[in-house]
């Protein structure tokens, strides 16, 4: 949730359909449901996803605030339907079904051994549920669907205000980890979007497949490492005055709101804190966009909470899918007995997917630092705005006393 642009979402794994709404967006944007389903296919499709994304179809439709596809000002509703409800409608009945009728989707039973690692537990207690359905339908990550939806028209406006191009890559999955090198720009992303694994070079997608292969083979689940970048941010998104308002926080706050993510690193970060200080800031020289240019990006483009001009770059940490086939141990709530896992199919690594959807949180979240820098109810208003800050900057670099 930003301060300017506001987003929600709505729906379960298993229902009728996703619904989110984006709330304070200028009009005049332009925007089709072929561009969300580009970025929805993108999250959908990868290595080591479960059987569901081959088929999920992801169909998706504006309900409001667009119209000949362009933005209105008002709430854009968007909403994904879910392939499968016919049939999770009788898994999920309250009345019990006849297993003929389930096609071997799943038993209409109560999953009463929840999942280490999964909301399943922590859910039930706190929401008084007997078993862990009403939470794991939440919980699921399929909920990423709609907010992919949502980072696509934030996406679009950064494109049409600021030529803002957002791009993700997979640093590492489990042990299989990328080499140090140059970062993949706006050209790279056909190249990256088409490795299996959306690593950068074929030496990574080879060991990380390497790594995927392995861990299905041994029942098991895997996370991994994806660094975001957006490029062309002028300086001046955030600020240092107050602690919510610092950009970085804002943004670590929306990656680690995607399911599974448990850590956020800004630049070089942790390798950041082992650096003396001579060695860990990006030096300064005249000349350039915007009157400078620095000799290294360990800051990842953010100073004091704010875009410095260079491009962002965030790293986030996921956690192994915790739906592990080689069930683990757990207790049955029912009996307080020990059993294993409740397992139906499931991911057995999604790091490649989530990329996408930690682009779209950036996208959302840096789209609110624009509307806030630049404000402004159309399109064409807030390019104007941008213009004048764009001569103001000029300015500053052309007062003779400096
Ligand atoms: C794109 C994506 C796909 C995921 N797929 C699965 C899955 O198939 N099975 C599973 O158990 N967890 C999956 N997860 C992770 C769970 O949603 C997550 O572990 C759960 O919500 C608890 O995470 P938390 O501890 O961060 O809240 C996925 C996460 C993402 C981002
Ligand atoms: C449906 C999606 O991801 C799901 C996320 C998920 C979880 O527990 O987070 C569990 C799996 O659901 P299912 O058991 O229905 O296959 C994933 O497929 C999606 O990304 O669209």
């Amino acid at each position: 949730m930003g301060t300017v642009l506001r987003w929600i979402t709505a729906g379960e794994s298993h229902g009728p359909a996703l619904t989110a709404i984006l709330e304070g967006m200028v009009a005049g944007v332009e925007i089709t449901t072929d561009e969300l389903s580009t970025q929805l296919a993108r999250r959908r499709l990868g290595f080591g996803r479960s059987p569901r994304m081959g088929f999920e179809a992801d169909r998706v439709e504006f309900l409001g605030g667009v119209r000949h596809g362009l933005t209105q000002g008002g709430p854009i509703a968007v909403k994904i339907d879910n392939t499968e409800w016919p049939k999770w409608e009788k898994v999920m009945a309250a009345d019990p079904v006849d297993a003929a009728e389930l096609e071997g989707l799943a038993r209409n039973e109560p999953l009463t051994r929840p999942r280490p690692g999964h909301a399943d537990l922590p859910g039930m207690l706190k929401y008084g549920f007997d078993e862990a359905r009403p939470v794991l339908e939440r919980a699921s990550a399929r909920e990423t669907a709609s907010r992919t939806a949502l980072g696509t028209v934030a996406r679009a406006f950064l494109r049409q205000l600021l030529e803002v191009e957002i791009v993700s890559h997979v640093v590492s999955i489990g042990r299989a980890e990328a080499p140090e090198g140059p970062l993949p720009g706006p050209a790279d992303l056909a190249a990256i979007d088409e490795s299996p694994v959306r690593a950068f070079g074929q030496e990574a997608t080879d060991a990380m497949i390497d790594e995927v292969d392995q861990v299905k083979k041994a029942g098991d689940t895997v996370g991994g490492v994806v660094e975001v970048i957006a490029y062309g941010l002028p300086p001046g998104l955030g600020s240092h005055v107050h602690w919510d308002r610092r950009l970085d926080a804002r943004l670590a706050g929306a990656l680690m709101g995607v399911q599974a993510m448990k850590g956020v690193e800004v630049g070089d970060g942790f390798t950041t804190a082992r650096r003396w200080g001579s060695a860990a800031h990006d030096e300064i020289d005249a000349g350039g966009a915007y009157g400078v240019s620095r000799r290294s990006n360990r800051a990842g483009g953010l100073e004091g909470g704010m875009t410095n001009g260079e491009p962002l770059r965030v790293r986030v940490a996921m956690k192994p899918i915790s739906t592990v086939p080689r069930a683990l141990s757990t207790v049955d709530v029912t009996t307080g007995e020990a059993a294993v896992a409740i397992h139906q199919r499931s991911d057995v690594c999604a790091v490649p997917r989530a990329g996408v959807v930690l682009e779209s949180m950036v996208a959302l979240v840096l789209a609110d630092a624009a509307l806030e820098k630049f404000g402004g109810d159309s399109l064409s208003e807030s390019k104007r705005n941008v213009a004048s800050y764009q001569e103001s900057i000029r300015e500053f670099w052309e007062q003779p006393q400096r």
